[in-house]
């Protein structure tokens, strides 16, 4: 019986000719990320327990800043110089303010054939370019850091099969928005997700990771696209053409799969998830007319160049009506040099829109919070109350088209009157 991709990447990483679901393996790391969200927990439980052995994080380890940055408070500065300070002290690479970590890890680290895990559960987005990806806690963290190892229990797999092109006016995001619904936040729990089929292989990597980050939001322990062309041009792009593209492997035709989707792009329509959860999906058509008082473009999910050209292409020559706050954060600082370059900033900030720097803002709450009675849409990926500020705010999440078409008027629109 042949094994998926996803047995692949952990029996490779295993050492083992074969992994089967359900079994558990001690696997190779390839990278261990973690950011300022949780990283000081860490660091606390490595003092406490290891530093007197003199053990020190090997050099797979990447600490990224991305969720408070610039810092808020004191409190915050606090655990971010004790990151800076243990990256110093242990030579770990670390990136402070260059973007969201998921986004640097795509970028920079990442390759087919590696398993990835980080102290954060939208870790999985790696997998758009054919790797093993996961979320892990701290103290798995931990040992992953000092050991370069760590446990996984092999998901079964979930294969969605995409044909079909997206209509004008639908995106990457409504796409997997349409998938969170149909399968539930918990329908996909502990299970890999693989993306294939000739609507996939016609997307480019920026919007395969918006397919692969929210994964997690159906409780996918991993989601994978099979590495193809598209994901070595898109390395050598970042990375240079002498890139080391790693192991492109692929499932098997006898693979057994847990489960399968299929969907025909070309009949999908522009979504939202409606609060307060992120399964509540719903055609735009069915909220029009809801006003709303603020607007996001960013995160790791849509705040890549392709998801800046997709918000830019509604606003350009129009304006955001002035009631409402429109933040852009581009996901990364190449990102933001990009958007530079292509006059994309131009056209937000004539538009009326904010840009802030890259990092995880309005996403995470961290800026731009929303106060009691504000409603949100934001290409985010959660709206459970507080997320973005305050409790009793709303929050709708939605492709970058639909937030600036639903901020040029003041009220959820459906983006394909723009287009
Ligand atoms: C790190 C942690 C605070 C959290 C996560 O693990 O996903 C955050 O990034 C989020 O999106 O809720
Ligand atoms: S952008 Fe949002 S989802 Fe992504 S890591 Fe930051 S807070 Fe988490």
């Amino acid at each position: 019986m042949g094994m998926t991709i996803t047995e692949k990447l952990l029996a490779r990483a295993a050492g083992v000719p074969h992994a089967r679901p359900g079994e558990i393996l001690t696997v190779d790391v390839s990278w261990c990320m973690t950011n300022d969200a949780t990283t000081h927990i860490s660091i606390d439980m490595f003092n406490a327990r290891l530093k007197e052995r003199g053990i020190h994080a090997p050099e797979r380890t990447v600490f990224v800043i991305d969720h408070n940055v610039p810092s808020e408070s004191p409190t915050t500065t606090a655990t971010q110089n004790k990151m800076r300070a243990f990256a110093r002290e242990h030579g770990i690479p670390l990136h402070d303010g260059e973007g969201v970590c998921h986004q640097l890890i795509l970028e920079e680290y990442a390759k087919p054939g590696d398993v990835v895990f980080g102290a954060d559960s939208h870790t999985l987005t790696a997998g758009a370019v054919g790797a093993f990806a996961a979320g892990v806690g701290s103290t798995d963290f931990v040992a992953a850091m000092v050991t370069g190892q760590t446990w996984v229990m092999v998901p079964p797999t979930i294969r969605i099969d995409v044909e079909g092109t997206l209509p004008e006016g639908v995106f990457a995001k409504d796409v997997v928005l349409h998938m969170i619904g149909d399968l539930g936040a918990d329908g996909a729990t502990y299970k890999a997700i693989e993306w294939g089929g000739p609507g996939v292989q016609a997307l480019n990597t920026e919007q395969r990771a918006t397919l692969v980050n929210m994964g997690v939001e159906a409780g996918a322990k991993s989601s994978v696209v099979e590495p193809d062309e598209e994901t070595l041009r898109y390395l050598r792009e970042k990375r240079g053409a002498d890139v080391d593209t790693g192991e492109l492997l692929a499932s098997d035709p006898d693979c057994v799969y847990e489960r399968r989707l299929t969907y025909d792009l070309s009949t999908l329509e522009p979504v939202v998830a409606y609060p307060h959860n992120v399964d509540n999906i719903a055609p735009v058509t069915a909220y029009e007319g809801t006003a709303v008082t603020t607007g996001f473009v960013g995160s790791c999910n849509s705040g890549r160049i392709e998801d800046l050209r997709i918000a830019a292409g509604v606003l350009r020559g129009r304006k955001v009506l002035p009631e409402v706050k429109l933040i852009v954060a581009p996901a990364s600082k190449s990102v933001y040099m990009q958007a530079l370059k292509e006059g994309l900033m131009d056209v937000f900030l004539e538009s009326g829109a904010m840009v802030v720097n890259s990092n995880c803002s309005v996403c995470f709450g961290n800026q731009g919070a929303i106060g009691e009675g504000d409603v949100l849409i934001s290409t985010g990926t959660r709206n459970f109350p507080g997320r973005s500020g305050s409790q009793k705010g709303e929050i709708f999440l939605a492709s970058p088209a639909t937030v600036a078409a639903t901020c040029v008027g003041g009220y959820i629109t459906d983006p394909r009157e723009f287009v």
